[in-house]
């Protein structure tokens, strides 16, 4: 489509078949990204302009039959023959199968494949290797590979996920992607290898100035393992708009649709209301249009924060790394699942209709809900952050300072609200940092009273687990609530926007407390007069919304192709529409379908099923 702005691309591609998860889509998201950030110049120079241009057309294969989570337990290997200077790759048991990656099955001709490296017999962990799967000159499978895809799924039809083997296939030394090193600190003379390792390296190697494999099998490692993480931590960092961007279309067409759909008498004789003006449906719907605000702006400052941290990281300086990893994998968690659940709502929320496909929701929601799973199971990314929060914690414990969002932890946990009716967006995020930094000291206190009662640090790690993803959970919800006043209290907003802006930031902090309620009281910070004062402020929200709800829904600005949705029209014609989507399913493009000659006819009039055999032999 000669379209070269990757933004631009995505716009382009999502009018032309939205939430239709492209068969090119890891060869975007992540083999090209991958190739950016993980290869050497020279590899960058060799590969990059044959994938830009589509002659090189990649996944991301990571993920086995038997390990998706923990990735130092894949079994795929890699070993280093010196004698050859070349990778042996195989796949040495049934579970070691690459399994899931996306684009793989029938649209791949090259992949990322993450494998445990081995050279001069010893294990060096999980790093990436570019592999041709298939041939450049008629895309038939090459030899000592098995490929194919992995058979339908929950949704992502449109996507040829697949699995992949090797039967010890051999690449060159130069497809191991080596490009983050341990740069330890080189005289001066040295300076033109910077880059280089600690052990001098062959002269023609100066351009890859990064961690390898040296021609006899000397692996030097890179500054940091987890630097070969960094794909997913991108792509962590892009899900969260992504689910934000899933919830506010639903959110536009639940809320369009409840403001065209009548439904029950007000009173008996009276008029039918749009199901928007009913208080029950403004409870379900106007907390997810405060959500979806809110994630937009959370995807917004997590994906720069990535992009200003991994500025860092090319530059040599892994200082932020934790706190960016902590930030993405909490916030990709949180998000998908706001966001799943949140859909599922809008869907729920608009009867019969919601069920149809004509109503554009459950293609949203399948291609949202993968969200939770992929990229880093969500469970297992909240005990990730819950990781970084305990190390916080001990440090703050020792009177450290520190960083951005993680001050709030080790406050002082004595004081109580100082919420008054009038519900101060402050006392919002004073409420939900006391929750939190709650959560994370009684995690912390439960995880030192098991290892004091004898427990081992792992024992104690998972018999404290669930209030680990507790203090995880709030946390991120803490981060979304106070990033949401941050952008309205900085915001040079019209008087008018601010106001209405205002009142869905109180609803999204309300409405959060009310729905975790047990959390904000255990210690009493909250007082039951407070707690009315917070339920009658979210009754009167939704009076204030109500006017400028089909308006805030207009303003995320999605055209009808990307919702493509009867029920979410911009012109509000949705029954026409439905009737008409109705009268184009390929079923009514005959009166009778065949299958009444074959099954129903001999059932209703068996004396006449001779004829039916005939037509049935057509
Ligand atoms: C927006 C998308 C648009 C379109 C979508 C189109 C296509 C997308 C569709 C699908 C894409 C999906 C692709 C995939 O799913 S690829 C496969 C993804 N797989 C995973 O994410 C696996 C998840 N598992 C892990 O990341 C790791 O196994 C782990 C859970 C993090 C554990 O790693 P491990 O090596 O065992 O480390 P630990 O021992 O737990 O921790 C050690 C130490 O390292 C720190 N750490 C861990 N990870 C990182 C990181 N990424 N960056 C920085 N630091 C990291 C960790 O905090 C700990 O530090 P300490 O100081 O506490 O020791
Ligand atoms: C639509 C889709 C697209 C995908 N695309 C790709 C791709 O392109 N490339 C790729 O490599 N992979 C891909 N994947 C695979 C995906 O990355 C993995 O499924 C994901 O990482 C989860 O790993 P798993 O399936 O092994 O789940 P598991 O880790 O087996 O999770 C199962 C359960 O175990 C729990 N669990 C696991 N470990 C822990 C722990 N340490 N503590 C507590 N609980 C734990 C989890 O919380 C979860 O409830 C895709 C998956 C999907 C669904």
């Amino acid at each position: 489509m000669g379209i070269t702005d990757m933004q631009e691309a995505f716009y382009y591609r999502e009018c032309a078949a939205a939430h239709e998860n492209s068969p090119l889509g890891l060869h975007y998201a992540m083999f090209l990204p991958t190739i950016n950030k993980q290869a050497t110049p020279e590899q960058k120079k060799k590969w990059l302009p044959l994938a830009e241009n589509y002659k090189m057309i990649g996944t991301y294969a990571q993920t086995e039959l038997g390990h998706g989570t923990f990735i130092r337990g894949l079994e795929t290997t890699a070993t280093y023959d010196p004698k050859t200077k070349e990778f042996i790759l195989d796949s040495p048991t049934l579970t070691s199968k690459k399994y899931w990656p996306g684009c793989l099955g029938k649209t791949s001709n090259h992949c990322v494949v993450m494998a445990q490296l081995y050279t001069q017999g010893k294990s060096h962990g999980p790093h990436m290797f570019m592999v041709q799967i298939r041939s450049m000159e008629d895309h038939s499978v090459l030899p000592g590979i098995e490929v194919g895809v992995i058979g339908n799924k929950f949704g992502y039809g449109t996507n040829d996920n697949g699995f992949l083997s090797f039967d010890k296939l051999r690449i060159p030394r130069e497809n191991m992607l080596m490009r983050y090193s341990q740069v330890g600190r080189i005289p001066r003379e040295n300076m033109l290898m910077r880059y280089s390792q600690v052990s001098r390296i062959p002269r023609e190697n100066m351009l890859m100035r990064y961690s390898q494999v040296h021609e006899d099998g000397t692996y030097v490692k890179p500054q940091n393992a987890k630097l070969a993480y960094g794909s997913m931590v991108l792509i962590r960092s892009s899900i969260v708009s992504d689910a934000a961007r899933g919830l506010a279309q639903a959110c536009v067409i639940s809320i369009r649709y409840s403001a065209v759909r009548r439904q029950t008498e007000a009173y008996p004789g009276g008029e039918e209301p749009q199901i928007l003006d009913y208080q029950t449906q403004q409870y379900r719907l106007f907390p997810l249009l405060a959500s979806a605000y809110s994630l937009q702006l959370a995807g917004k400052y997590v994906f720069n924060t990535y992009l200003e941290v991994n500025d860092q990281i090319e530059k040599g300086n892994l200082e932020s790394m934790p706190e960016l990893h902590a930030l993405s994998a909490g916030l990709k968690a949180f998000s998908t699942y706001e966001a799943s659940a949140g859909i599922e709502v809008c869907r729920i929320c608009c009867g019969g209709h919601g069920y149809s496909q004509a109503s554009g929701l459950p293609k949203i929601y399948v291609d949202v809900v993968p969200g939770c799973t992929y990229e880093g199971e969500n469970t297992v990314m909240m005990l990730q952050t819950a990781r970084y929060l305990m190390k916080c914690y001990s440090r703050a414990k020792q009177g450290q300072k520190l960083p951005g969002f993680v001050q709030y932890i080790g406050q002082n946990l004595n004081k109580k609200s100082c919420m008054s009716e009038e519900v101060a967006l402050g006392c919002l995020v004073m409420a939900y940092e006391h929750r939190a930094a709650r959560l994370v000291e009684a995690a912390a206190m439960r995880m030192q009273s098991l290892i004091q009662g004898g427990k081992k640090q792992h024992e104690a790690w998972n018999g404290s687990s669930v209030q680990l993803f507790w203090a995880a959970k709030a946390h991120c919800h803490l981060f979304c609530v106070k990033n949401f006043v941050d952008a309205i209290q900085a915001k040079s907003l019209s008087s008018k926007t601010v106001t209405v802006m205002k009142s869905v930031c109180q609803l999204y902090g309300v409405h959060g407390i009310l729905e975790n309620l047990g959390e904000f009281m255990q210690d009493g910070f909250f007082s039951g007069e407070q707690v009315g004062y917070l339920q009658r402020k979210m009754l009167a929200l939704f009076e204030n919304i109500r006017p400028n709800a089909v308006a805030l829904v207009d303003a995320f600005d999605y055209p009808d192709m990307v919702l493509g949705s009867c029920l979410g029209r911009y012109d509000g014609q949705v029954y026409q529409a439905l009737y008409d989507y109705a009268k184009s399913a390929p079923m009514n493009q005959t009166e009778i379908h065949s299958t009444y000659y074959k099954h129903l006819k001999p059932l209703i009039n068996p004396e006449t099923t001779s004829d039916a055999m005939q037509f049935a032999k057509l």
